[in-house]
């Protein structure tokens, strides 16, 4: 099928690219891509549904991480301690985190073809440029193909390391208020993914400042439950993922690809039934100050501590009703450890703000300017959260 091009008037123009109809405003200054939906009388209904806003895109996300977390998958069984590599500030970093960055931008490329492609995301690829680092760069070329192969991807020809760096290059986009932006933490919670426990391949979409869509893969969080309940279910299974788009709600599904359900937030008002999440690493989260805070809310049930956003996906699915961050002074958070996480909850009912109260701002480039730290849980909680969150740094504050 041929490109057909309908104009809507003197502002708009609709392309159709094989069966898909996609809507561009032109303006004096910017033409950008919008998702056509109502307005398109003449469409097909098959057409219809796969131009629903962000539709197309949430598709190729989940492709994406999907097939990320298969190349970690593969990565964490077989990790020995020399697989292990530093990154300038030291925290590890290993082949499958570059590995799973080639692949999302190779396939979010593949799949959105007539997309100006801006992407955001956690690794560069300085050090494989160097000498000491061209061993690391085989053994990526490597392991991105055989992934390729294995998943039947027969559309990529086999890549050049030269293709690995391009790839990992492409997401050297510093993001912004304007236009559309995806995010990317290849392997969140990198310390997680060495140690054998939880991390996840966290990807989300910017459009205008805006998270309109994310996808967390967690190849390691059970797909039943995990924190109080977990001793209670009886399914062992593991691998989730969860996404969500800009009013559509939240969903969960198997990593292998089952049906796929809803999920929503823990409905719980009573803070003693509740219990609360937090960063395994105290180096990440001030452990004592949640502590204190949670102790002034009325939660009896002891902390869960798990790597990554996977605690997002969690509390998204009701596991947990409350998350605490509390990074140390001068730590400035990065909008790929929050952006996919932050819409995952929010459609599913819950609200993710900083400990001020104020929505999370994506806008801003690569940092999140928050204030003091990040709390998570939902609508019936977080009028006392935010207050024992107050009392709890004024108290601290007032101890210095
Ligand atoms: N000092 C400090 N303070 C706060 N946060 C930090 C800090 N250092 C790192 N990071 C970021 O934390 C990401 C890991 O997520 P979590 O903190 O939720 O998980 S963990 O339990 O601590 O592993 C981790 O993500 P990855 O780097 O992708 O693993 C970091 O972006
Ligand atoms: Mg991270």
């Amino acid at each position: 099928m041929g490109t057909q091009t309908r104009w809507l008037g003197a502002r708009a123009t609709a392309i159709r690219v094989g069966s898909d109809w996609n809507c561009y405003e032109s303006t004096t200054t910017t033409r950008t891509r919008r998702s056509f939906s109502l307005c398109c009388r003449w469409s097909p209904l098959t057409t219809l549904a796969s131009s629903m806003p962000y539709e197309k895109e949430l598709a190729a996300a989940k492709k994406a991480a999907t097939l990320a977390a298969r190349l970690c998958q593969k990565v964490q069984k077989a990790l020995l301690q020399s697989d292990v590599h530093s990154k300038s500030d030291k925290s590890p970093v290993t082949v499958a985190d570059y590995g799973s960055q080639v692949l999302v931008s190779l396939i979010l490329e593949r799949e959105l073809p007539s997309e100006l492609f801006s992407l955001v995301a956690e690794e560069d690829s300085g050090d494989l440029r160097k000498e000491s680092g061209q061993d690391t760069l085989k053994c990526i070329t490597e392991l991105v193909n055989n992934t390729l192969a294995n998943e039947g991807s027969h559309s990529f020809s086999t890549l050049t390391t030269d293709d690995v760096l391009k790839a990992i290059d492409n997401g050297k986009s510093e993001g912004g208020p304007v236009g559309r932006h995806w995010v990317l933490d290849p392997i969140d919670g990198t310390k997680g993914f060495v140690r054998g426990d939880q991390y996840a391949i966290a990807l989300a979409l910017l459009h205008e400042g805006k998270v309109v869509l994310g996808v967390l893969a967690c190849p390691n969080l059970p797909l039943a439950t995990i924190g109080r309940n977990q001793q209670n279910s009886s399914s062992n299974e593991v691998g989730c993922v969860f996404f969500a788009k800009v009013g559509d709600g939240t969903y969960m599904q198997a990593l292998d690809g089952s049906t796929q359900t809803r999920v929503n937030v823990s409905a719980v008002d009573n803070p003693e039934e509740a219990s609360f999440f937090e960063s395994y690493e105290a180096a990440h989260s001030s452990h004592d100050l949640s502590s204190t805070i949670a102790e002034k809310l009325g939660v009896k049930a002891p902390p869960v501590r798990i790597d990554s956003q996977a605690k997002y996906g969690a509390l998204s699915r009701g596991d947990g009703a409350i998350y605490l961050r509390f990074p140390h002074k001068g730590y400035r958070e990065k909008i790929w450890d929050h952006a996919a996480g932050c819409i995952v909850v929010s459609e599913a009912g819950g609200i993710v703000s900083d400990a001020a109260g104020n929505p999370l701002d994506f806008s801003k480039g690569k940092f999140l300017d928050v204030d003091t730290g990040i709390i998570v849980t939902n609508q019936n909680l977080m009028p006392s959260l935010l207050r024992a969150v107050k009392e709890s740094l004024n108290e601290k504050a007032s101890s210095l």
